[in-house]
């Protein structure tokens, strides 16, 4: 079995103008897909200032008591605000039951009022619920919401380019995009506690969209499956993990890798650690169909998904994770864990 190496790629040459260079970021991109999935991506530009503020501006909101944060708790059905921790169960999205996770969340998006004009679903376009408690809260969270976004946008030019498609293919998928910032507090009851076996951090899922820009804190505890198992991932502190979201894998036919992903119970000498993670969800148009692409399919590799719209796939998703009702459409993800 091979080992495995998240390979780290420097985009800076799709941030400054002319061609040079990016040939070789599409090959080193399109190898990663295939591969891993997962990258790690230096050169992305996104503002170390920015970056301190936002995790400020996490700890905290997350510091906050928990009857505070839960005046910021959303319906299932609306993917914002706060979710305590055991309030949701990734491996849901894949169809599979669970015990509930441990992570606390705060989510942001984007919301009806970014698109003046379009008429779109209240529920997956719904305003943000900021905290009142935390000055500078809003401020600090869609300045990082800026720069993980431009992030995605950069990565979504070098996948149109990867695919041969011309870097501006996927900006058809981009006019009102649902996007997500996902805030990920492993809270802990306390470094003694020993854990149920089962217990996880975050729950085994794929993500549900096109792209994700991932920070996390340089601490163990992400996973990733390949190859029938699963591999540790430490990210890069300079650096920012960028993986496949489901939209990529079934416009490829799965020729690119929307890779399953967890976290464990964050441990460092077998003592449970804080840790924190911020998702930045990519998930293109609500109304954007996903089709594969005619030159992903050959006799050897027929169809393998019937096209979706993006908001067909994320309902289906977080009804699972967040609305505990299991997914009932994703087999072709799940059977990818059987063995593991
Ligand atoms: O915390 C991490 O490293 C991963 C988080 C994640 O997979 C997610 O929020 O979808
Ligand atoms: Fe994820």
């Amino acid at each position: 079995m091979r080992e495995l190496t998240v390979p780290t790629i420097d985009v800076s040459a799709f941030r400054a103008p002319g061609d040079d260079g990016r040939d070789e970021i599409a090959r080193q991109v399109d190898r990663a897909a295939r591969e891993v999935g997962f990258m790690q991506v230096v050169g992305h530009g996104a503002d170390p200032d920015a970056l301190s503020a936002f995790t400020r501006a996490m700890d905290a909101f997350f510091a906050l008591d928990l009857d505070v944060k839960n005046a910021y708790r959303c319906p299932p059905g609306v993917n914002r605000g706060y979710s305590p921790p055991k309030s949701e169960a990734l491996r849901g999205s894949l169809g599979l039951a669970s015990a509930a996770d441990l992570f606390e969340a705060m989510n942001i998006g984007t919301s009806a009022a970014d698109f003046p004009g379009a008429d779109l679903p209240a529920d997956d376009y719904a305003p943000n619920v900021f905290p009142a408690e935390i000055p500078g809260f809003e401020a600090a969270t869609t300045r990082w919401f800026a720069e993980a976004g431009a992030v995605a946008r950069v990565m979504m030019r070098i996948f149109g380019r990867a695919l041969g498609l011309g870097e501006d293919y996927f900006a058809a998928f981009d006019r009102h995009p649902v996007d997500v910032l996902r805030m990920n507090n492993y809270r802990l009851p306390s470094a003694d506690v020993e854990l149920e076996p089962d217990q996880e951090g975050m729950g085994a899922h794929t993500d549900y969209g096109m792209v994700t820009v991932l920070w996390a804190d340089p601490v163990p505890g992400l996973e990733i499956h390949l190859d029938g198992r699963w591999h540790p991932v430490m990210p890069r502190a300079d650096g920012l993990l960028v993986n496949l979201g489901d939209a990529l894998a079934r416009w490829t036919n799965d020729q690119w890798i929307s890779t399953m992903h967890r976290v464990a119970p964050p441990r460092v000498g077998g003592r449970l650690v804080p840790r924190r993670s911020a998702a930045y969800f990519h998930d293109g148009d609500v109304d954007a169909v996903i089709a594969c692409l005619p030159g992903c399919v050959t006799d050897d590799r027929p169809v393998a998904y019937e096209p979706i719209t993006v908001g067909e796939h994320l309902r289906a998703k977080l009804d699972g994770s967040r609305g505990r009702r299991l997914n009932p459409a994703a087999g072709r993800e799940a059977a990818r864990l059987a063995g593991a």
